[in-house]
């Protein structure tokens, strides 16, 4: 990397609002919209199918804030969605518009968030001059629990969330069905935190990450590991219960069948006290992306380089992409380790585990060394 002569320009935050169709994401948006804290914000909507009308539902606070692409932003419309937030910041920069301070992105209620994050995320420009501060899903309390069976892309909104906000309480028939959705969520994704739909705006959109006024990110907040770590012990705990359960045990198989169709879907959180070279966790990511990059959702660490220990990184991967778009100044907090958290579909920790340990020189019997497993990656492969 070459030392930059000027200081780049802080990197504008953007948010991925995304959630099933119907479930109160253009009303949250108008919402939004209205706080001061979403002020100067740019919004693209993405419609699906020949005859938008979303857009005619978002009251625009600005005359042209509001843009627009027809198509399905996760498939057809990536190479618009670049050249839209190139075309903006480029406008930007030359003052032909407002120097916006966030960008939001409505998907259209199909779709899956990854390829968006990709599209910023893996993009050399566009990852620096953006900071995605996260992904939004909405989750309709009264229609929520049925998606979620119905429909695996609501299962991979909500799972890939940084923050679920949880839309018509208000017409929830009772307390009972609203706590059981959010115990679901929780376990589908310990990591995010789950927000009422009159939550403060300033909760909703912003994750704490990235800041425009440079303020020290809020990692802790975005990574949870202690979630991630304490619905994993719950998840132990409940398995130990099943193998001691009877076939017959009523309120067991209730809480089963509840997640059946989440159950492919976990995160955990992989550790290391000690700082890693930055080669080795290059190589081991790299590995696992090449190997299972589908299957990880969404991986997000915060990791001390052994080469500048002083200065902790920001990792931020979508299934096959894995980018670094941040080196922090400073810890953020008093710990100092390495952690990584994963959510992954359909894949077991111990497959990541046995990779993590075997690039960190972690010793353990029946182990492939990193350099077997650089030369043979489908030995992870269970
Ligand atoms: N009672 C109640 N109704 C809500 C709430 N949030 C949204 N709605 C209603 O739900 C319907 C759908 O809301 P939208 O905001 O259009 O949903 P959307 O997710 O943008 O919909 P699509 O763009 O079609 O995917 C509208 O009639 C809203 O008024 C809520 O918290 N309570």
């Amino acid at each position: 990397m070459t030392s930059a002569p000027m200081i780049p320009p802080a990197p504008i935050p953007l948010t991925i609002l995304t959630g099933f169709l119907g479930a109160g994401k253009t009303t949250l948006l108008n919402r939004m919209l209205k706080s001061p804290a979403t002020q100067d914000t740019v919004v693209i909507m993405n419609e699906f199918g020949e005859v938008g009308l979303d857009h005619l539902l978002v009251e625009t606070v600005d005359e042209g804030m509001v843009l627009l692409s027809a198509g399905c932003l996760c498939c057809t419309v990536r190479g618009d969605l670049i050249a839209t937030l190139e075309d903006l910041l480029r406008k930007r920069d030359n003052n032909r518009i407002l120097p916006f301070k966030r960008v939001i992105i409505e998907t259209t209620g199909l779709a899956d968030p990854a390829p968006i994050l990709h599209a910023v995320l893996y993009h050399p420009y566009l990852s620096m001059r953006y900071a995605v501060e996260g992904v939004v899903t909405v989750i309709d309390a009264v229609n929520g629990s049925r998606t979620l069976d119905a429909h695996r892309e609501a299962v991979k909104q909500a799972a890939v969330a940084e923050r679920i906000v949880i839309t018509k309480a208000d017409l929830a028939q009772d307390q009972t069905s609203l706590s059981e959705l959010q115990d679901r969520l929780r376990q589908l994704n310990p990591g995010a935190t789950i927000l009422k739909a009159d939550a403060p705006v300033e909760e909703i959109v912003a994750g704490g990450l990235f800041d425009l006024d440079g303020k020290i990110a809020d990692v802790a907040e975005w990574l949870k590991t202690e979630a991630v770590e304490e619905a994993e012990r719950e998840s132990h705990a409940h398995q130990h219960a099943h193998h001691h359960h009877g076939p017959h045990d009523h309120d067991h198989h209730h809480h089963h069948d509840l997640n059946r169709h989440d159950e492919r879907i976990r995160a955990f959180c992989l550790t290391s006290d000690q700082p890693i070279r930055q080669g080795t966790l290059d190589m081991f990511l790299d590995l696992l992306r090449s190997s299972q990059g589908a299957k990880l959702l969404r991986v997000k660490g915060l990791v001390a380089f052994a080469e500048d220990p002083e200065h902790p990184v920001v990792i931020h991967g979508v299934q096959h992409v894995i980018h670094v778009p941040a080196v922090l100044p400073r810890w953020p907090s008093e710990d100092r380790r390495s952690r990584i958290v994963f959510i992954v579909d359909d894949l077991e920790r111990e497959t990541v585990e046995k990779l993590w340990n075997a690039f960190l020189g972690n010793p353990a019997i029946d182990q492939p060394d990193a350099a077997a497993l650089s030369d043979n990656p489908l030995s992870l492969r269970r």
